[in-house]
């Protein structure tokens, strides 16, 4: 059997695909940012008070998933430290992965040095830690709060009215704040005050088009694939499926590095336009288990139900759905919730595509729901069953 092992990882090791497949992979900042010259340029000019030591305004900035708009932000700040480093310092958060004040708060406290226990402290302590560690550096400190919508949303913008007010309580301009979104609607949302002190620069990031996407997958390919494993054709399907629904440079970056992985695991010398349609069904199939694994436990509840039913009819009405959820919730000893909410929760399930609902006229007796699934049944399945013991337990 190890026989085997040792099969595989020669045919890894001698792979004539990648030369540096690191290269490829999403949190690595390249020393060229093609087609992004106007933002790194504004971004540099917003920045500049920090060449005289003095506190840039606060700056916001907005784009699509994919549009560079962490890499770029994290290419200027690494670029003028390099240059200035001891006029600033600079902390980064992504508050996705960092999601509460506590993590955000210690996060920042680390990354200047000061240790901070995993719990235990409240924020408030955290954040007068905080003040009394940057009057002692005093120095200027560029926050960047990457995906700020996402922890705004779970906790509120009270964090961000506390940055944004930092300044006044250390009697010091020190903090300066960059916040990230993909989430174009959120600044609305945001305190009127904290809105206007976060956004008082803004900067926006346009999704690529096709071609620009071709320059910026050539300029990283050259790197990290070897030139004979890879061609025109595929760079050029790779942006153009990327482009097709919003100008995502992670996505073109994704399929071109899965494609090639596939490749390698076939033992194949060259990526060819099939290895990219393979990685874009496994992205895409990647993509549905993610969504499915972390619905709310009822959606899971009443994806369950439509699975059940299936087994016996073509299709259900919304009253069947709602019935089998009953006789599920019920087995398992949960509370259930109501026919009202179980109708939103399919038509939630409908816009992200995991199950179609058409709305059909049955005459007399009005209108009802046809419920049938958009992916296949094993995804669902194996992401809900995986995900979530109680569910698990309706199918044993
Ligand atoms: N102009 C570019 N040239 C080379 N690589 C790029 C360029 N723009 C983006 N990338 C790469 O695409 C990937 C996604 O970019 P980035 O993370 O900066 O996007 P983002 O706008 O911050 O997206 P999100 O909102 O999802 O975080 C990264 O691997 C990044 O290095």
């Amino acid at each position: 059997m190890s026989d085997i092992i040792d099969q595989v990882l020669s045919s890894l090791s001698k792979g004539k695909i990648f030369k540096a497949r690191e290269l490829l992979l999403p949190d690595y900042v390249p020393e060229t940012l093609p087609h992004r010259e106007t933002q790194i340029r504004k971004l540099v000019e917003i920045m500049s008070p920090l060449v005289r030591s003095e506190k840039p305004s606060n700056i916001f900035i907005y784009g699509l998933t994919g549009t560079g708009k962490t890499a770029v932000t994290k290419f200027v700040l690494k670029n003028l430290h390099k240059r200035f480093p001891s006029n600033f310092t600079y902390v980064y958060v992504n508050t996705r992965q960092s999601d509460t004040p506590y993590r955000i708060l210690a996060d920042i406290l680390e990354s200047l040095n000061s240790k901070v226990p995993f719990t235990g402290l409240s924020t408030a302590e955290l954040f007068r830690r905080l003040l009394k560690k940057l009057n002692d550096i005093d120095s200027i400190v560029v926050i960047v709060l990457d995906e700020i919508d996402a922890m705004v949303k779970k906790h509120g913008d009270d964090i961000l009215y506390r940055f944004t007010r930092a300044n006044n309580e250390l009697g010091k301009s020190l903090i300066s704040l960059i916040g990230i979104t993909n989430d174009v609607k959120f600044i609305e949302t945001l305190d009127p005050r904290v809105k206007s002190s976060l956004s008082e620069e803004e900067l926006v990031f346009p999704p690529y088009n096709a071609e620009e996407l071709e320059d910026i997958l050539k300029q990283r390919a050259k790197f990290a694939i070897y030139e004979e494993a890879i061609s025109d054709e595929v760079i050029r399907l790779c942006a153009a499926l990327a482009a097709r629904d919003h100008g995502d440079a992670r996505r073109a970056l994704d399929l071109l590095r899965v494609a090639g992985e596939i490749a390698e695991r076939e033992g194949k010398d060259k990526i060819t336009v099939t290895e990219v349609e393979k990685a874009r069904v496994e992205i895409e199939r990647d993509r549905v288990y993610e969504v499915l694994s972390t619905l709310p436990f009822h959606s899971k509840l009443v994806l369950t139900a439509i699975l059940k039913g299936l087994k016996s009819k073509s299709t259900l009405t919304t009253g069947e759905v709602y019935e089998i959820y009953l006789k599920l919730a019920n087995k398992i000893g949960v509370e259930n919730v109501t026919q009202r909410r179980v109708s939103d929760i399919l038509n939630e399930l409908d816009m992200v595509g995991i199950i179609t609902a058409k709305v059909v006229n049955r005459g007399r007796y009005g209108k009802t729901k046809e419920i049938n699934l958009a992916v296949s049944e094993d995804i669902i399945y194996k992401a809900i069953v995986e995900s979530d013991e109680r569910i698990a337990s309706l199918w044993s």
